[in-house]
């Protein structure tokens, strides 16, 4: 089966640090594809690469069989994105937000589907409130909204759940994997590892920049994912 994406050596220096080094992974179309790693491993960074937002130093990416740093705008239009820590304009309502965001993806039926999504989400008693009075976990929900309102083919996600509450956690992983099961592909950050194991298909595990391993959560056997993780860090910090 081809990839819907793959990293062939990806390589991105910041000056003198080496945020990502030479990493190759691919994801399978149906994958719950998680990327996970310490803080300052990589993960945002490789999630900017593989979605026109940073350029990369060395290597390449395909995305939906389109090469990123060629023709990013087209990468963008077809797939859904929550960059790390992003919110939703300050001076737009919610539902002004999700106006906006459907007249750009050019969505026929977008007040049925934003109803569906405040309902879903619970925020309808928000629709009308300016982002910037928004609560963190409330501006999450948009963002998430507006990441999968068009239904993309493919969703990239900088840690998903990190705003939600535990309720809404539940909801929003339930929601991940009947997407995928529905056809869709979602491919995650994350350093939860607990939610890793417990919605990923398929994981990386980056360390300093570099890919530590990349394989299927079914494969690693009886061990949890965070003592294979763990035990992988350590080696790597004593080599
Ligand atoms: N714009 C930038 N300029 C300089 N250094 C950067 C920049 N962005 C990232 N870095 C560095 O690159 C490395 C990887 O950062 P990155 O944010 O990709 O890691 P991460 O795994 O997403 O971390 P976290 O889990 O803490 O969010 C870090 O050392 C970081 O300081």
């Amino acid at each position: 089966m081809a990839a819907l994406l793959e990293a062939m050596n990806l390589s991105k220096t910041y000056g003198s640090t080496i945020a990502v080094d030479g990493v190759s992974l691919s994801v399978q179309k149906g994958a719950l594809f998680g990327l996970l790693g310490p803080n300052g491993s990589g993960k945002t960074t490789m999630i900017k690469m593989l979605t026109g937002q940073v350029r990369p130093t060395g290597g390449s990416a395909t995305v939906l069989d389109l090469d990123v740093e060629k023709d990013p705008i087209t990468v963008r239009e077809r797939i859904g994105i929550i960059p790390e820590q992003e919110t939703p304009p300050s001076f737009l309502s919610a539902e002004e937000y999700l106006h906006f965001v459907g007249a750009v993806r050019g969505i026929p039926d977008l007040d049925e589907r934003a109803d569906w999504w405040f309902d879903f989400l619970e925020f309808k008693d928000k629709r009308d409130v300016l982002c910037k009075d928004l609560s963190r976990g409330t501006r999450q929900k948009l963002m998430f909204t507006q990441a999968f309102i068009h239904r993309p083919v493919l969703a990239l996600i900088d840690e998903p759940l990190i705003n939600f509450d535990p309720i809404m956690q539940m909801k929003v992983k339930d929601f991940l994997q009947t997407y995928v099961k529905d056809g869709g592909t979602v491919f995650i950050s994350t350093h939860i590892l607990e939610i890793a194991e417990e919605i990923c298909s398929d994981f990386a595990i980056l360390h300093n920049g570099h890919l530590l391993y990349t394989g299927a959560i079914d494969d690693i056997g009886d061990e949890h994912l965070s003592e294979f993780f763990l035990t992988r860090v350590r080696q790597d910090n004593h080599v």
